[in-house]
């Protein structure tokens, strides 16, 4: 058995470690949990993580369809899952105007009539995820609100720009007013077995994201193995991510439940062994409502309550929203409305 995956695929239960990250640097925007520091890297560890395909493949297809939330039960996730949600725009012709409209989404996601028939207020996304460029828009359009600004960085997507140039990138947007930094990794890193070169990469990129909290997209689809993605996890773990997240949304496959599963036992793993929590953020075509309440589900049985809040979870997605707004309208009223009545969601 290997140390991801009971051979009945079957969910173990996060065990609280006896070591608690003592030294970690308690941070409020990070929920009031510590930060992940980081540690040495770890080989021995690291390379020791095996992931069963066959196991993990049963276990995700089980998942779907199974133990369905409904009703109030379901608008109540849903709306969780909103308020999970990184909205993002990610497109060679963003605008400073297209920009602005989204974030007046994030600010109000949901119409005000449909979230007081639901009991609730307020809520927001997430956060905005942004290419560099968009920052200053974004951050003029949620000033007076806690909605945190992210950035994709390092290159994005591909990550193969001059690597002093992708360290200064984080160096700016973080000047700029993003409190969230994106990076992706160097892809032919994990690809040569070259872990030392990945944790290099991923500790510089931590050190020059300073007080920004720092996702490490390994874009899964282009690693080759379930394997890889789980030892790319542990490594940019190890190196300090406070997030993984799964994809840019640019390669050919992009968030899956396989790779879903492999990474949250990673830190599941990571967890057990150090008490730092590291969150999760898959990436990449999530779209439709019903997925993300598999994706939620996958997070609570794996990881329990705690990692399903926004602090530790995050979707990243440009059109989610206006399924979910859509959901919670037949909901509230028994109809259907039109998607383009939820643009930019
Ligand atoms: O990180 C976010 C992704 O780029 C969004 O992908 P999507 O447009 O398929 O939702």
């Amino acid at each position: 058995m290997d140390s991801q995956i009971a051979d009945n695929g079957a969910p173990t239960p996060v065990k609280a470690p006896a070591d608690q990250a003592a030294a970690s640097v308690a941070n409020a925007s990070h929920g009031g949990l510590p930060r992940n520091p980081g540690m040495p890297l770890d080989l021995d560890w690291a390379l020791g993580i095996e992931a069963n395909t066959s196991a993990i493949e049963r276990r995700c297809a089980s998942l779907p369809g199974r133990r369905t939330v409904k009703k109030d039960h379901q608008a109540a996730w849903l709306l969780k899952a909103v308020t999970c949600i990184d909205l993002t725009t990610l497109a060679g012709d963003d605008t400073d105007a297209r920009v602005q409209r989204l974030c007046a989404k994030a600010r109000q996601p949901v119409r005000a009539d449909i979230l007081s028939d639901l009991g609730m207020s307020k809520i927001t996304t997430g956060a905005v995820c942004v290419y560099h460029d968009m920052i200053p828009a974004a951050v003029r359009a949620l000033h007076g609100t806690d909605i945190p600004v992210a950035a994709v960085s390092t290159g994005f997507p591909a990550g193969l720009s001059p690597f002093h140039l992708r360290v200064e990138e984080i160096r700016e947007s973080v000047k700029a007013g993003a409190r969230e930094i994106d990076i992706v990794i160097s892809r032919r890193h994990v690809l040569t077995g070259n872990w030392q070169a990945l944790y290099d990469e991923m500790k510089a990129f931590r050190e020059a994201c300073g007080e920004a909290h720092v996702k490490a997209i390994l874009a899964t689809g282009e690693l080759g193995t379930l394997r890889n993605v789980a030892r790319a996890s542990m490594i940019c773990m190890m190196a300090g991510a406070d997030f993984i997240k799964t994809s840019t949304g640019k390669e050919g496959v992009n968030a899956t439940l396989p790779v879903s599963l492999v990474m949250i036992r990673a830190i599941r793993d990571y967890y057990e062994r150090t008490g730092v929590h590291v969150g999760y953020k898959p990436a990449g075509g999530i779209s439709k409502a019903k997925d993300a309440l598999v994706y939620l589900s996958l997070m609570k049985e794996e990881l329990g309550n705690r990692w399903v809040q926004p602090d530790l979870f995050r979707f990243g997605a440009s059109s989610l929203l206006g399924d979910i707004e859509r959901q919670l309208e037949h909901h509230v009223t028994g109809a259907y409305s039109a998607g383009y009545r939820h643009p930019m969601a």
